[in-house]
C-alpha cells in the first residue's frame, strides 16, 4: 500500500534565502525527479517562502497584522510566493508528477496567527485521483489581526492531523536540529527547553528553526512524529531509511 507522506521543502533549500527572491530551479528540478521516481508514496508537498515571500512580508509588516498602510503587501507577498509555487508545480509536472498549486490565501482563515479553517475537500479529491497538491506558506486573512503569515510548518501540522498523513518530513539546509554543531537524533518537549535554538540567519517572519520546532512539538504532543533532515537526505526519508536528522517526538525515553 502506498504511504501518504507530507514533505515540506524548506524555503532555505528551494530559494537563495540570503537576498531578494531567487528561485533555485536546479534544486527544485532534482527534488521533483526524486519524488517522481518513488511509486510507493502518495506525496503531499508543502513548501516555504524563503527569499520569495519573507522579505516582502517583513517590508509590509504583515506578521504584525493589517493596518491602513500595508494592504498592498497582501498582493505583493502572495504574488512572490505564488510564483515560487508555480516553479515547484512546473518542475513536478516536467518530471511526470501531475500536480496543482493550492494557495492558503484562497482556502484558509486564521485567528491570531493560527489556522482555524482550511478547505481540505479539494485536496482529498486531488489525492484520490492521483494528483499531487502543492501548498505553501502564505498570507492568510485573520479574524483578529486582519492578516497574518501562516508558515509552511503550520500547514504541515494542520494537514498532518486533518489528512492523517503516515509520515512527515521537513527538508532544510541543515542536517537536523543542532547542538554544538552536532545533530540531535531526537527531541521532545522536555529536551528542547535546554537547547539554544536561534532564529534563521536570513529574513524570516515565521520564527525560523525555533518556529518550526514549536510547531512540530505541538504535533508531537498529539502523537504524530515528524522528521527534520538535510535536503540531500530527502531520498532516504522518502524510502523510509535513516535520514541522519532529527525526529520530533512525544516519547520521553530518547
Ligand atoms: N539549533 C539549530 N539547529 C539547526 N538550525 C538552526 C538552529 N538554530 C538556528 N538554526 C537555523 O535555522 C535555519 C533553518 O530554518 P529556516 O526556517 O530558515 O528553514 P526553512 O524551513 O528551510 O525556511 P522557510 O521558513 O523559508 O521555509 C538554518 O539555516 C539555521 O541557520
Ligand atoms: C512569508 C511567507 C509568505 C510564508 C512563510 O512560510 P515559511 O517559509 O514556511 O515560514
Amino acid at each position: 500500500m502506498a504511504e501518504l507522506i507530507i514533505l515540506k521543502l524548506g524555503g532555505s533549500v528551494i530559494t537563495d534565502k540570503s537576498g531578494e527572491c531567487r528561485v533555485d530551479k536546479e534544486r527544485i528540478s532534482s527534488l521533483a525527479k526524486e519524488i517522481a521516481s518513488r511509486k510507493n508514496i502518495i506525496p503531499i508537498i508543502i513548501h516555504g517562502a524563503g527569499s520569495c515571500g519573507h522579505p516582502e512580508a517583513k517590508e509590509h509588516h504583515l506578521d504584525k497584522g493589517l493596518d491602513t498602510t500595508n494592504k498592498a503587501g497582501i498582493f505583493i507577498t502572495h504574488h512572490a510566493v505564488r510564483r515560487l509555487n508555480d516553479a515547484v508545480v512546473n518542475a513536478l509536472r516536467a518530471s511526470g508528477v501531475e500536480s496543482v498549486g493550492i494557495h492558503p490565501l484562497d482556502a484558509c482563515t486564521a485567528k491570531n496567527g493560527r489556522l482555524i479553517s482550511f478547505e481540505c475537500g479539494p485536496i482529498k479529491l486531488l489525492l484520490k485521483h492521483g494528483i499531487v497538491p502543492v501548498m505553501h506558506g502564505d498570507v492568510v486573512m485573520d479574524e483578529e489581526k486582519g492578516v497574518c503569515i501562516v508558515s509552511g510548518d503550520q500547514l504541515v501540522s494542520y494537514l498532518a492531523v486533518n489528512l492523517h498523513a503516515e509520515r512527515i518530513g521537513l527538508a532544510t539546509d541543515v542536517p537536523g536540529v543542532l547542538k554544538d554543531g552536532n545533530v540531535i537524533p531526537a527531541i521532545n518537549k522536555k529536551t528542547i527547553s535546554n537547547l539554544e535554538i536561534n532564529e534563521s540567519g536570513n529574513t524570516d517572519v515565521t520564527g525560523g528553526m525555533r518556529g518550526k520546532i514549536n510547531e512540530l512539538l505541538m504535533l508531537a504532543e498529539m502523537g504524530i512524529e515528524s522528521n527534520i533532515f538535510h535536503v540531500s537526505r530527502t531520498d532516504d526519508f522518502l524510502d523510509g531509511r535513516d535520514h541522519g536528522g532529527t525526529i520530533v517526538t512525544k516519547k520521553t525515553t530518547l
